[in-house]
């Protein structure tokens, strides 16, 4: 992470992408557990990213840009997931309120992009 980037929100989470071939979720990265997942905001270009790191060996699990037309979709209270390309994250929040306080930054986001 560049010292141009602030962490504006944090939560743990368990990070997963969607194996659309065999139709489950896989742990991103290369074993399973909590990360701790930041919304970067980059103030030299106003830009926004999703990056987490593994709390155990800070392995970079996912490190993706905040795009506007971004559709975050809170299937449940602690699940939560978006599409980039053709990857789909989801995110399995370690409690509701950690779930609630990302999401409201995260929808903030891309309403001012
Ligand atoms: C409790 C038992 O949970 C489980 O065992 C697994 C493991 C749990 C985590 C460790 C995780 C937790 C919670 C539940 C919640 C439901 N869910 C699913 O996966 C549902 C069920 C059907 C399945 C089908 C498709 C799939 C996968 C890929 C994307 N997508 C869509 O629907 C997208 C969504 C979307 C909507 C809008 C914008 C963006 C996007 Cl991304 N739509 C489109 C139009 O793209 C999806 O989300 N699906 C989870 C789940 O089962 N599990």
């Amino acid at each position: 992470m560049s010292n141009t980037e602030t962490s504006i929100t944090s939560a743990r989470a368990s990070v997963m992408i969607y194996d659309d071939t065999n139709k489950k979720w896989l742990p991103s990265g290369t074993s399973s557990g909590l990360s701790r997942v930041h919304i970067y905001h980059n103030i030299q270009n106003n830009s926004f990213r999703v990056v987490g790191r593994k709390i155990q060996d800070h392995e970079v699990v996912i490190n993706c840009a905040i795009l506007k037309n971004l559709k975050y979709n809170q299937a449940t209270p602690i699940f939560h997931q978006w599409r980039e390309n053709r990857q789909v994250y989801g995110l399995n929040f370690s409690s509701k309120d950690e779930a609630d306080a990302f999401a409201h930054t995260m929808m903030k986001v891309i309403d001012l992009l």
